[in-house]
């Protein structure tokens, strides 16, 4: 039996001591899993996602990451992760190069891996033509794509994606569920938040569905549709089901 890659135990959390945003969370992501994690506005799947990363600390139960906890063995834990965020966060003066070049340093990549990788995700995601130019002067898509490329560039064990389709075009919706893909069958996992239900609806391994800051129901896409009664329906329609009945 394999050990999951990502582990949340009866994670309590939120930004206020007093007003918990994330009630008894767990979840948990198994080797070559892509996981799809869902909600309404507010419910909680952000700050998930920070808790996952230590930007926030849990006020009850413990994340574990390939094993291990922050607190046991930082490197460890923050080695085996890359996350890409909702909007882009990158350095103005800094080209798209430098930014994988970073990355990769930072990870530890070898650079002839390091090359092939930049080569062969600057042509998936058609910005061969913008790897020399300043960050502060790409589109918004180009930025959310370099956001990508760097955790791509890096090959860890597990990727948080945190809402990576707004801002990209369908070409590059393509491509990016086509690496993920790829990574996926290479034995990486994926925890990736997305409202574009009816395109992750045909890629995630499981779903979990935040409601509230709490999960209310999580399993493949037949398992959540048999526990709702709703066998056969698109996960568009299971969902808003499952939250409009007020379930929290
Ligand atoms: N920096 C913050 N300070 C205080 N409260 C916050 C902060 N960020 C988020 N919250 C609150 O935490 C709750 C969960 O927000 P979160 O950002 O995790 O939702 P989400 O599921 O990611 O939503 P969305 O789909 O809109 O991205 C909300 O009630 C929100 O108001």
């Amino acid at each position: 039996m394999q050990n999951p890659v990502l582990e949340i135990e009866a994670l309590s959390g939120g930004y206020n001591l007093k007003r918990p945003v994330l009630h008894d969370v767990g979840i948990k992501v198994m080797p070559g899993e892509m996981v799809g994690l869902i909600g309404l506005n507010g419910a909680g799947k952000s700050t998930t996602m920070k808790h996952i990363l230590g930007l926030m600390n849990p006020e009850k139960g413990e994340i574990r990451v390939d094993g291990t906890t922050r607190a046991r063995d930082l490197e460890q834990y923050q080695g085996a992760l890359a996350f890409v965020p909702e909007s882009p966060l990158l350095y103005e003066e800094m080209t798209v190069r430098e930014h994988l070049e970073f990355t990769a340093r930072a990870y530890g990549v070898e650079r002839s891996d390091y090359e092939v990788r930049a080569a062969e995700l600057s042509a998936l995601f058609r910005m061969e033509d913008k790897m020399d130019s300043l960050s502060i002067h790409l589109s918004k898509g180009m930025k959310q794509k370099v956001m990508i490329m760097c955790a791509f560039v890096a090959r860890p064990k597990l990727y948080i994606i945190d809402e990576p389709f707004l801002g990209l075009d369908p070409l590059g919706i393509r491509s990016l569920l086509d690496f993920m893909m790829k990574l996926r069958s290479e034995g990486a996992s994926i925890l990736l938040s997305s409202h574009i239900l009816s395109t992750i609806e045909h890629y995630c391994d499981r779903f979990v569905i935040l409601h509230h800051g709490r999960v209310i129901t999580q399993g493949t896409l037949k398992e959540i549709a048999m526990a709702a009664g709703m066998q056969g329906q698109p996960l568009e329609q299971i969902f808003y089901s499952l939250v409009q009945d007020g379930r929290s």
